[in-house]
């Protein structure tokens, strides 16, 4: 009988994301306060005669089948650092949107280094799979531990943060995505547009909101709504002028905040419950500003192996 094993990873909202200036090294300093929430993709490894992937979901034709994968990458790194011939198919169950600001690429780079890790019995440590996924990606490493985090650095930095309780939200999901250094640009283009100047040298350090940590802490939903901040939300609205309706569709329906999601273009809405975030998701479909709608809360915890 041929193992499987499959891990199930979640989805990301960043609560905050302060950008610092354009770095040498092409990437920026952030204060990212990431929150997991309960979307999921699951990756399942299955010993084959080479590395293959295969997806599956609505958004699967959008997802690269070849080595640029972020799942093959991730499976290759682990590999090669531990001698083992990466022979594996690794089935990809997408029901994060593709390009949508909520790190599902980066799951599936998690999901495959612990499902690989199982399946071959390397038996990598905890400091060694964060290390591989901060190579990976700026958003992997979070992918990885789940539940909500302070990322600095370039976001793979991470300070577990605590949390008082659930938050529940609403998620509308756009037509098409954004993409992500793309975003970043448009920010850069727009700071210096402004004549404020996009670089580490133009750009106060970014810095986490202290009421916005303790509205996370104490799980109060309406402090949380008035301390959330994403600084590309102008950037993809300046790409994506449409996300404005969809924002203002999420506000007149009662969400508590709205905002982009990271880069975007999907729109994350706090609700003061699930009942309410529900509604906010029925008037959100209602008002044909999105492709799809979803509800989900957070904290999640992070890429697993699911059990049997
Ligand atoms: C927008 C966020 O999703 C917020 O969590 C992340 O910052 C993006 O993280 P990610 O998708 O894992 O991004 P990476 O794969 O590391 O980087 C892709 C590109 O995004 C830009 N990038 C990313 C992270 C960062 N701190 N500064 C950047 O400027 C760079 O152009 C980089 O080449
Ligand atoms: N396993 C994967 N799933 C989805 N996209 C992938 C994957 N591997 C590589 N990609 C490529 O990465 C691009 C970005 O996809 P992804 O879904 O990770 O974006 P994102 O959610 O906006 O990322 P983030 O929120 O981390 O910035 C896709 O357009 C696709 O070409």
């Amino acid at each position: 009988m041929t193992r499987s094993v499959t891990a199930r990873v979640p989805a990301k909202v960043n609560v905050q994301l302060a950008v610092g200036g354009l770095r040498p090294d092409g990437f920026h300093d952030l204060a990212n306060v990431f929150l997991a929430v309960g979307l999921y993709d699951e990756v399942t490894a299955t010993p084959a005669d080479d590395l293959r992937i295969t997806v599956s979901g609505a958004d699967a034709d959008s997802v690269p089948l070849d080595r640029t994968n972020l799942a093959a990458r991730a499976a290759l790194a682990l590999a090669e650092r531990h001698g083992v011939e990466p022979r594996v198919q690794l089935h990809i169950d997408k029901d994060i949107p593709v390009a949508g600001g909520m790190a599902g690429g980066s799951a599936d780079a998690a999901g495959a280094l612990v499902a690989c890790d199982a399946l071959w019995g390397t038996a990598a440590s905890r400091a060694e799979l964060l290390e591989i996924c901060a190579e990976l990606g700026s958003d992997v490493p979070f992918s990885l531990v789940g539940g909500a985090a302070l990322g600095r650095g370039r976001g793979e930095l991470l300070t577990p943060l605590e949390t008082g309780g659930t938050f529940h939200w609403a998620f509308a999901v756009a037509e098409g995505g954004l993409s992500t250094p793309a975003v970043y640009r448009e920010c850069d283009r727009l700071r210096a547009a402004d004549g404020q100047g996009a670089t580490v040298d133009d750009v106060p350090d970014p810095e986490p909101s202290a009421a916005l940590l303790e509205a996370l802490r104490t799980a109060d939903a309406a402090a949380l709504a008035a301390a959330v901040t994403n600084d590309l939300q102008s950037a993809a609205l300046s790409l994506r002028p449409a996300l404005a309706d969809t924002l203002r569709a999420g506000t007149d329906a009662g969400a508590l905040a709205a905002l982009v999601s990271g880069s975007g273009p999907t729109c994350a809405f706090l609700a003061e419950d699930a009942e309410a975030a529900a509604a906010v998701a029925k008037a959100l479909a209602a008002s044909g500003t999105c492709r799809a709608v979803r509800v989900a809360a957070g904290p999640a915890a992070g890429a697993a192996v699911v059990p049997g």
